[in-house]
């Protein structure tokens, strides 16, 4: 089997450096660390290093770090040799809330007052900004506390309890984050999709957690149009009839005038349902367990029924603490802006910049209406200092010549955060050549829905290259396993050298992982999704390669698009990254492997889609092959390049790979609600037919 090798991989050109990283709080963290421990922790490296060898210690002192409000002490943080596919407990003996700490600080809390720094009554918690940027509203912690406590009242009085499930359907609002801390307040699930899903896609979830009371938007407003939901709302009761635990549905209002649902079915407006709170506004908290459940999300299950991932309030409490205070160094100060829907995992990013006391602007829509530029205004007119956005963001701007340091003032911006999708060298070159000013970090990160947090992470104590995240993040031992090993029951793996990609794994128990699947009572679901293919290690499904010079993890596709012909292993990233020099011609590419029943090896296929008023021609097609020859290797040259009109992507803009390559490769395929365009498949089923090399077909 060969490998893309260290040989190829040259060294990058460093992009930024923080200017200060000793009043950083990740190195205040090493230093106390050094000192509690009698340690000699200099670099990045030592502290990874000593976070993964050594979990007891390093959990211990970001659980005091993090000051989360709870009660009880803890027994132990977990056992560090227990295996990871046992899941230990961790943090025994503590009770904690997800809303009581996304609203108030512990110090405030200890001190029984509400005056303290980050979370004060009148400071603003959040900016609820929609489509356009021009229905700007700013609610203070005060007022969200209320509006919280009163909601929770309501759902209370309306029979929620701990573990109850409520569900939404909605835009990025505050009425959504209303029902998501509310219904944490009491001990339930939460659980959110975003109005674009179809129906089909909505129930496939909600049939599953059997929610006691859904909250659906009644309009959504995207891309300049307005839709009425009254029929979704419909045919979501229709389709819960069935399930027991559901008490109706209540219409949450996307404009001032809320719409008439009297002729939906077991529904109600927002401003109906809190009557039966009678007026009462106080919180009161259920403080669970560590290990408690409080949130469910969704693998994006392109191909079949989602898997409900239901993630523990402890264990996503403590990891965003470490990651937004010692990756990210956020605080009272930070104002956030994470472009996202409320279907995606990053919706958590959005909440969770209240947890370090930092303001959050909710933005609804698209980030293009009413024009390209509105959106990056909207970051400078309200000094956000975090700016999380996923590359087809800044592809679409590059591709329209937008650039955000001409366009409006960009001085409070610290850092943007690009995930979802693997960054392509060039923006990473675009953005520090052309786009964003030279002390602004781009932090590419990749973690995802199934640990509500990050394997690769920004840190400020190392340099940024061009290409892959900073590094691991601390406290999750982070490797690369051969991938060439088909794994199964009780297979061990091997890690490769830094060189040459493999499948990004974790070897030892991290706090994030999931508690269960909802609905899969054996914890059959749950182990193969995971630790199916190693013995005793966590696979991700990601296909990584850690740089053998600046040691950063460079992603190079999901595991599952791996190309593989003739024995040689590479990431469509490798290609995306090539054809992206095609750019602006060249619009968006899809690569796959094909390799069907009758076929003795895999076929590289490359779809292009042209941009507007650009052909597709031979002459394309030669250039194309040959800069991926060259800059690649002979190897990695597509068998096969054709056009393509359209991608598949997720509705949260992830393009998708696996559904292409099976209809390719011959199989017939149901796809997921989780699509936007599910149509789009329909083009590639020809390609399964193909079986001349792309010369003869032009
Ligand atoms: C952090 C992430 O990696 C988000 C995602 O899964 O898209």
């Amino acid at each position: 089997m060969v490998d893309s090798s260290q040989e190829i991989m040259p060294i990058p050109r460093k992009l930024w450096e923080h200017p200060s990283p000793k009043s950083t709080q990740m190195y205040q963290f090493m230093q106390s660390a050094n000192q509690r421990h009698d340690l000699n922790l200099q670099t990045f490296q030592d502290l990874h290093n000593w976070s993964v060898t050594d979990p007891v210690p390093f959990w211990a002192d970001v659980w005091s770090t993090a000051s989360l409000i709870h009660s009880g002490t803890y027994t132990t943080v977990v056992d560090p040799t227990a295996r990871i596919d046992s899941l230990p407990k961790w943090f025994q003996g503590v009770r904690l809330n997800f809303a009581e700490n996304i609203l108030f600080s512990r110090a405030e809390k200890d001190a029984g007052q509400r005056t303290t720094r980050g979370k004060e009554d009148a400071k603003v918690a959040v900016t609820q900004a929609r489509e356009g940027g021009f229905e700007v509203q700013d609610v203070t912690y005060g007022e969200l506390r209320r509006r919280v406590g009163a909601l929770a009242q309501a759902l209370k009085a309306r029979g929620v309890r701990k573990g109850d499930r409520v569900a939404i359907v909605a835009s990025n609002s505050v009425d959504t984050l209303a029902v998501f801390l509310a219904t944490t307040a009491l001990g339930g699930l939460f659980s959110s999709s975003s109005t674009d899903m179809g129906t089909k896609g909505v129930l496939d979830r909600l049939l599953q957690i059997r929610p006691k009371w859904v909250f659906v938007d009644d309009w959504a407003v995207y891309n300049g149009k307005t839709v009425e939901l009254r029929g979704k709302m419909k045919e979501i009761v229709e389709g819960l009839g069935g399930v027991s635990e559901f008490e109706g549905c209540v219409a949450q209002p996307r404009f001032k005038e809320p719409a008439d649902v009297s002729s939906v079915p077991r529904a109600m407006t927002l401003e109906k349902f809190l009557e039966a709170a009678e007026g009462r506004t106080e919180l009161e908290f259920e403080r669970v367990e560590f290990s408690d459940p409080f949130l469910v999300v969704y693998s994006s299950g392109t191909t079949g029924q989602p898997k409900c991932i239901v993630h523990s309030t402890g264990g996503v409490l403590i990891s965003s603490m470490k990651e937004g205070k010692l990756h990210r160094d956020l605080g009272p100060d930070t104002v956030q802006l994470q472009y996202t829907t409320t279907g995606w995992i990053m919706y958590m990013s959005a909440v969770l910049a209240l947890l370090y006391g930092g303001r959050s602007i909710l933005y609804d829509g698209s980030p293009f209406q009413p024009d390209l530029t509105s959106f990056i205004r909207l970051v400078g007119e309200q000094k956000v200092t975090n700016l999380g956005i996923s590359p087809r963001y800044l592809h679409e701007l590059q591709k329209h010549s937008v650039i955000p340091q001409r366009t409006t003032d960009l001085s409070s911006l610290r850092a943007v955060t690009s995930t979802g999708m693997v960054l392509p060298d060039a923006l990473f070159v675009w953005f520090y050549d052309v786009a964003f000013p030279p002390s602004v970090q781009l932090a590419n990160i990749s973690g995802g829905t199934d640990i509500a947090g990050l394997f690769g992470a920004e840190n400020p104590l190392q340099p940024l290259y061009v290409g892959g995240c900073m590094g691991p993040s601390l406290g999750v031992k982070v490797e690369v396993y051969d991938s060439t090993i088909e794994g199964g029951k009780g297979a061990q793996g091997r890690a490769v050298e830094d060189g040459v990609p493999g499948e990004l794994v974790a070897t030892r128990p991290f706090p994030n992982v999931p508690v269960f699947f909802w609905g899969d009572e054996s914890g059959e679901k749950y182990w193969n999704a995971y630790f199916a293919r190693f013995d005793n290690v966590w696979t991700h499904g990601d296909f990584v390669v850690r740089h053998p010079s600046t040691g950063q993890l460079v992603f190079l596709g999901r595991a599952d698009g791996v190309l593989n012909p003739s024995g040689v292993r590479f990431g469509s990233a490798e290609i995306y990254n090539v054809v992206e020099r095609f750019f602006p011609q060249v619009a968006d590419s899809i690569c796959v492997g094909r390799r069907r029943p009758q076929d003795a090896d895999e076929a590289v296929m490359l779809f292009l889609l042209m941009a507007e008023g650009e052909r597709f021609t031979k002459d394309l097609v030669s250039e194309v092959k040959r800069r991926i020859g060259k800059e690649l290797s002979p190897r990695h040259v597509p068998k096969f390049v054709f056009e393509t009109k359209e991608i598949p992507t997720t509705v949260n803009l992830k393009k998708v790979e696996l559904p292409v390559k099976q209809i390719v490769s011959g199989r017939i395929i149901k796809p997921s609600g989780t699509l936007l365009n599910p149509r789009s498949l329909q083009y590639y089923y020809q390609f399964a037919k193909v079986e001349e090399p792309v010369k003869s077909k032009l």
